[in-house]
């Protein structure tokens, strides 16, 4: 498959916008390696994406990134990524869904590391703008929904996942491209750190649970949250460098609405409730969705500083593995090399 004329690769960033410095920088050191691994691959002529690049389909989980290049939690993202693709994104497949958030670089990296003769016939479907460069930047094929509405894998970040598979998303406001590429997926699948990984929504994720409204709407439906359905703290998203509402990629509100713990115990029961309401276009809540979900972890290290044994500090590490956990409800542990 030749590439489509509006795929031009350039050097573009992924910006993170909850991203603390660290994380911004390995975010940068990620935008780096993935316009690198695109630079080899040739662009545009007949050529195109036939040649495989020189890297090598990686086996294991060893990482080629030397030691202590990426943090804790940019580790576990990657481990947690990778794994997912090795797992679920077969030889096969040809329309692929590329979620959104701070994991999902992770995911096109493994991908592009399958090489340029697997990825030559396949198609990518984005789930919003971040996704959306990731895919052109990395030189992989840039598909849409419309044109192909049966995906076989989707793979996608989550702002947290219950040990039903439920998970709360939107945390960046995509969540309404993001259910569209999930349903039309065979196959569902989330890929997060281990702060993601708990029992109950809702745990560690306290911003609440991303409603996307039109905009003439919102005031009615903060209204209806506050009043009817139980969330009094409900509120508008407001931007960051901008004054004003965010806006999502589809022109819409976000409202956040934080719900107690019991109301969040039976996640699928709000999330009907908040979508019956008139103006709501979609819930950030995903219910009996996904088939599995990975999450790279970390270990607590009791460590002394030399020379001064009275001293104890816990430090984190990044201890190799990833936890697994399917839609059958069992719970497994893949190490790394
Ligand atoms: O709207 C954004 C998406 O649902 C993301 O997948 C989710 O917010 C997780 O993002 P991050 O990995 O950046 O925390």
């Amino acid at each position: 498959m030749a590439l489509p004329a509006e795929i031009r690769p350039e050097t573009r960033s992924h910006v993170d916008s909850n991203a603390s410095p660290r994380e911004s920088q390995d975010n940068m050191l990620l935008s780096k390696r993935l316009s690198m691994i695109t630079t080899a691959i040739p662009q545009t002529g007949p050529g195109a994406l036939a040649t495989p690049t020189d890297k090598p389909v990686l086996k294991s989980l060893k990482s080629p990134i030397p030691p202590g290049e990426l943090s804790v939690i940019e580790r576990s993202k990657q481990l947690a990524a990778w794994s997912a693709v090795d797992d679920y994104v077969k030889p096969h497949y040809r329309v692929i869904g590329i979620g959104s958030g701070s994991t999902v670089p992770y995911v096109v990296e493994r991908i592009v590391n399958q090489g340029a003769e697997a990825n030559k016939d396949r198609v990518f479907i984005p789930t919003g703008f971040q996704s959306k460069e990731l895919i052109v930047t990395s030189g992989l094929n840039l598909g849409d929904v419309d044109q192909y509405p049966t995906i076989d894998v989707t793979l996608d970040g989550a702002d947290e996942v219950d040990t039903q598979l439920n998970c709360i998303k939107g945390g960046g406001a995509c969540h309404l491209r993001e259910k569209v590429i999930a349903e039309a997926a065979l196959t569902f699948i989330l890929v997060a750190d281990y702060r993601k990984n708990v029992e109950r929504l809702g745990t560690n994720f306290k911003a609440g649970v991303p409603i996307e409204v039109v905009p003439f709407a919102y005031a009615k439906v903060l209204g209806n949250l506050h009043n009817v359905l139980g969330s009094p703290k409900a509120h508008l998203r407001m931007a960051v460098a901008k004054a004003g509402p965010v806006v999502t990629d589809n022109g819409n509100f976000v409202i956040d609405a934080p719900f107690d713990e019991d109301t969040m115990k039976d996640p699928y029961t709000i999330m009907a409730q908040i979508k019956m309401l008139t103006g709501v276009v979609e819930v950030g809540l995903f219910c009996h969705m996904a088939t599995a979900a990975y999450f790279g972890n970390q270990v607590n290290t009791l460590s002394t500083l030399p020379g001064l044994s009275m001293f104890n500090f816990l430090s984190m590490a990044q201890d190799g593995s990833v936890t697994v956990k399917t839609n059958d409800g069992q719970v497994r542990q893949v190490e790394s090399q």
